[in-house]
Parts: structure tokens; C-alpha cells; sequence
């Protein structure tokens, strides 16, 4: 479903070309739930902005559904972002002015296309997401949790081939990042979706199929979850430090040279 191949990014800091990512080689299946994790600043955010076709990389290659990211031009990139993904950030992003199922059926209304279909899949989002209750307020007068909850729904409500989410429960205590993981795994399972999250939350990750760490701009590890989440967080946790570690005596290394 989505391949990337020896991907590389620099980013050019005055005369200096900094490159961040070395060679990422990937890929997600269709109804996969992916974590990526990392440590600040291996490269995490810049992938999720080159599969968001936000930013342009130099060499490598991804496809998304059979389509070939590079080479396509700004109108083509801007369609696949309407169409083809589904954003979900630290942030919501909810529009203050809307209400939530206005808010569910934004990128739907920027389409031009709300029709008796969306509106059914609104629905339909709300009731997955147990927040029909609270359709009719505005982001204002509702929890963290139920405005992820709602940024999840609206997410999902083009049916998109992938879902990008950026440190989606980054700002969100323990229960309610719980509800989120929950809305995933609800589409996942309801509705067949694709996710993959950048994530510096190790419990939220070990809900996942898989989990990629990400290392000095190169995969690192995949990690499989083929025990219970309990299990696999213990194993996250355990090699997240042993990356750690590998960090520090690898600095601690180029000090001394
Ligand atoms: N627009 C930019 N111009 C120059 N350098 C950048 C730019 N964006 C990111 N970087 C640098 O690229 C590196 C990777 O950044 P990125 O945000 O992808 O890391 P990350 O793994 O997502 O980090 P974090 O976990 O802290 O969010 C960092 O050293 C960062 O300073």
C-alpha cells in the first residue's frame, strides 16, 4: 500500500546541507496499524512530511496505492493530500466556528462534494467514535479526547488509502490517549483503515502491528507485535533503551575523537 525506498532528504541550512534522512527504506500494508518512534530529531517528522507529499526529497522513492510520489506537480500533490490521506495532528486542527460533525465533514465540504453519502458516513464516524451525542457542540465545549476523537472521524470521512497521524495523543493525558488509540484501532477494524503514526509514546505504540525506530535518519528496527500489548510494551521499552544507550556511548564516542 505505501512503499518507500533508500529515501533521502537534506535540509540546506545556509551554504550547509544537513541530511536527516539516509536511505529509509519501508513499507505498510493495507489495514496495517505502523508506529514509527525515534529519538528528537532522527528524522521522524521530516518522513511523515515527504509522505504527505508536503515536502520534496531528493533521491529515493514512494508509492502510495500504485502511485509514484516524485515527479508529480503541485496540483497532483495537492489532490492526493484531499483524496488519498488522512490527517490527524497534536494539535486537532478542529475549527473553532464548526461544530463537530461540521468539523467531520470539512474535507468532504473543501471537496465540494457533501452528498447523502458523506453525511451517512458522518454518522456512521460519530457513532463509531461515541460522539454523536456531542455532534451538535463546538470544539470549545467538548474534552481533549472527543476533540481527537473527532479529528479521527473527520480523518476518515474521505475513506482515505492512509492515515498520517503526528504525535496524535502528544497532548493528551493517559485515558484520553487511550480513546484515540481506540478510534484507530475502531477504523482499523471497522473500516479496514491504514494508519501510521509518529509517536514518542511507547504505550500508545504498543497497540500497534508494528512498530519502526527510526535511527540517525535510517530504519533502524521493525519491530512486530506478535505477543500481547502488555508484551510488547515491555520489548519497546526495553529496546528504546538499548537505543538509547547505543546513542549515548556513540557520542560519547565522537567527543572523544
Ligand atoms: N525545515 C528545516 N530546515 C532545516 N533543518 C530542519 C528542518 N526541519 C527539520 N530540520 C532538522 O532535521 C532533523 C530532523 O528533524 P525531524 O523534525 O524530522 O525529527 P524528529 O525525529 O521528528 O524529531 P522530534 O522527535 O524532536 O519531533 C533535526 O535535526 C531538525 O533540526
Amino acid at each position: 500500500m505505501l512503499y518507500v525506498k533508500n529515501l533521502h532528504k537534506s535540509y540546506q541550512v545556509g551554504a550547509t546541507s544537513y541530511e536527516v534522512l539516509k536511505g529509509v527504506s519501508l513499507s505498510v500494508a493495507q489495514g496495517e496499524f505502523v508506529a514509527v518512534m525515534g529519538p528528537s530529531g532522527s528524522g521522524k517528522s521530516t518522513l511523515l512530511n515527504c509522505i504527505s507529499c508536503y515536502i520534496p526529497f531528493e533521491e529515493g522513492k514512494i508509492t502510495l496505492g500504485q502511485k509514484e510520489l516524485k515527479g508529480l506537480s503541485e496540483d497532483a500533490l495537492a489532490h492526493i493530500r484531499n483524496e488519498k490521506l488522512g490527517f490527524v495532528f497534536q494539535d486537532f486542527m478542529l475549527l473553532d466556528g464548526l461544530t463537530v460533525r461540521q468539523n467531520i465533514l470539512l474535507p468532504a465540504i473543501i471537496r465540494g462534494n457533501v452528498g447523502r453519502k458523506e453525511e451517512t458516513m458522518a454518522d456512521r464516524l460519530c457513532n463509531l467514535f461515541g460522539i454523536a451525542q456531542i455532534a451538535g457542540k463546538y470544539p470549545a465545549e467538548i474534552s481533549g479526547g472527543e476533540r481527537q476523537r473527532t479529528a479521527v472521524a473527520r480523518a476518515l470521512i474521505n475513506s482515505p488509502l492512509l492515515i498520517l497521524a503526528d504525535e496524535p495523543t502528544g497532548n493528551l493525558d493517559s485515558k484520553s490517549s487511550r480513546a484515540v488509540i481506540d478510534s484507530f484501532l475502531e477504523a482499523k477494524a471497522s473500516l479496514k483503515a491504514t494508519i501510521f503514526m509518529v509517536t514518542h509514546d511507547s504505550f500508545s505504540a504498543s497497540f500497534c502491528d508494528r512498530v519502526i525506530l527510526l535511527k540517525d535518519g535510517v530504519v533502524y528496527k521493525n519491530m512486530e507485535r506478535n505477543s500481547s500489548q502488555h508484551a510488547f510494551h515491555d520489548a519497546l521499552l526495553e529496546e528504546l533503551k538499548q537505543m538509547n544507550t547505543l546513542e549515548e556511548e556513540e557520542e560519547n564516542n565522537e567527543n572523544l575523537n
